[in-house]
């Protein structure tokens, strides 16, 4: 495309020679069009003969290698001759290497990129030590300024016009004619050139940059759903489950329960050894579709173990609690697995309860910020150093932010277990309520931190 471009742009300036004849080099410019077309040709073979070149590794690498050479030479000479232009050098130079480093070896772009970084110092230099490159421009507006006819490149154009201009302005002679023919003159061409040939290349750039950000949120979406999601049930998982448990815990309104519930299916043991993995997999795959289809948007699922699964309720008093686990366990033992036209069966399922009540979470929070006020003291008097303040402003941050003990979740989960096990006890199918088994065995409230 990039070939094409300054192909057609060369075609343009021979088109056009008579009226802009005074701005170009005319003999510079048909060696210039000549090796364009020969790049060109060359690009074009590559293109056809790449793809048949097969698995050889050598003559892909020795390709290219000779495409990043031979492009980067090609830009140079570009740039030399047609004059160095930030805009036109900067966006060849990044818009190549990006370009090379997605279709290439990365290594060979990288270099290429060097390469053509000391190629560009080299050009600019090349003055200073009497060698004069080949140039394209003619500098018409100047002229008369100058003693001989001249070539001069972007820079120097600029130079030399802002001292024209500076003192045109010191004279006050410079009309809106002269700005008129400044306008028309070989500067606004060379520039109005570097537009067009860099406007193709920067619309790239922002392209590939643009498909880059959508690739990384892509992939980033992807990473985020294999580390959240369990394969099989296409559920979260039970990180997940517990990241989002202990989220729900921290933002819980001061008057607001909350209760977790954890299932296991009923002799699923059975069901894989009597009909297969496979199926036990379906069993799985339903109950879950099941799970989801009875429960609300903001109740957090998950697949907490094999057949195991947990389901947090957030601000969800415990009688409530107790109608969704009997509903639910009612959903799974109606639900009917069909294993392929050959045979129906159903499972059921043992649920353990647990609400944690708005009432033993403050007390809990109340206990848990005197150990710490008592941990904080007994450490400040052990350490007769002042922390910084920066430090104990963290900390107390710290403390703040975390109102509960860093174990509640567990210790919850394993309270609800103990409800599971003993429904598992008293026969399976049925919803077992830690609150009430610990209300009928002390005849008190149980509290999940009472030992503390
Ligand atoms: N098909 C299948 N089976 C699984 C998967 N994960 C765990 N299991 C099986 O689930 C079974 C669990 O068996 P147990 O822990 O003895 O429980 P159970 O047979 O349901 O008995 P109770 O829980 O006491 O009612 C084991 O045989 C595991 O191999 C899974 O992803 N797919």
């Amino acid at each position: 495309m990039e070939i094409s471009l300054h192909w057609l742009w060369c075609l343009f300036v021979w088109w056009r020679q008579d009226a802009i004849h005074a701005y170009v080099n005319m003999h510079y410019l048909y060696p210039l069009w000549l090796g364009i077309s020969v790049m060109g040709l060359f690009f074009l073979c590559m293109v056809k003969y790449l793809p048949h070149s097969g698995s050889r590794r050598d003559i892909l690498d020795r390709w290219q290698i000779a495409l990043v050479l031979t492009y980067t030479f090609y830009i140079a000479t570009i740039i030399v001759v047609i004059g160095y232009s930030s805009l036109f050098a900067g966006v060849s130079l990044v818009g190549g290497a990006m370009l090379g480093m997605m279709l290439i070896k990365r290594r060979y772009a990288w270099r290429m990129f060097w390469l053509q970084i000391i190629l560009m110092l080299l050009a600019i230099t090349s003055p200073y030590f009497g060698i004069t490159l080949p140039n394209l421009r003619q500098l018409t507006v100047i002229h008369p300024l100058l003693e001989t006819h001249n070539y001069l490149t972007y820079n120097e154009i600029m130079a030399v016009e802002n001292a024209v201009a500076a003192s045109a302005f010191e004279n006050n002679v410079l009309s809106w004619d002269s700005i008129t023919e400044i306008q028309r003159s070989s500067a606004f061409f060379w520039r109005s050139t570097h537009l067009y040939l860099a406007f193709p290349k920067a619309i790239f750039i922002v392209y590939i940059f643009r498909a880059l950000l959508l690739v990384l949120d892509d992939s980033r979406q992807e990473t985020l759903r294999h580390a959240n999601q369990d394969e099989l049930t296409q559920l979260k998982n039970r990180r997940y489950g517990l990241k989002k448990m202990k989220y729900a815990l921290s933002t819980v309104q001061d008057n607001q329960d909350l209760s977790v519930m954890l299932f296991d299916l009923d002799w699923f043991k059975r069901i894989n050894d009597n009909y297969g993995h496979d199926v036990g997999d379906q069993v799985l795959i339903e109950i879950s579709q099941t799970l989801l289809q009875s429960l609300s948007d903001e109740t957090i699922i998950s697949r907490y173990g094999g057949e195991e699964f947990l389901v947090v309720l957030p601000d969800t008093s415990h009688d409530s609690a107790m109608v969704i686990a009997e509903q639910l366990r009612l959903s799974i033992a109606e639900h009917i697995i069909n294993i392929g036209d050959v045979f129906d069966f159903s499972v059921t399922a043992s649920f353990g309860l647990y609400t944690l009540t708005h009432q033993e979470r403050a007390c809990i929070a109340k206990n848990y910020k005197s150990i710490l006020a008592k941990k904080a003291q007994s450490q400040s008097s052990a350490s007769p150093l002042i922390k910084p303040i920066a430090t104990q402003r963290a900390e107390s941050q710290m403390a703040f932010m975390q109102k509960l003990p860093g174990d509640i979740c567990q210790r919850l989960i394993s309270t609800a277990d103990k409800a599971l096990y003993e429904a598992k006890h008293r026969g399976r199918n049925q919803v077992v309520s830690a609150n009430h088994m610990f209300a009928e065995k002390n005849g008190s409230i149980h509290s999940l931190y009472k030992n503390r």
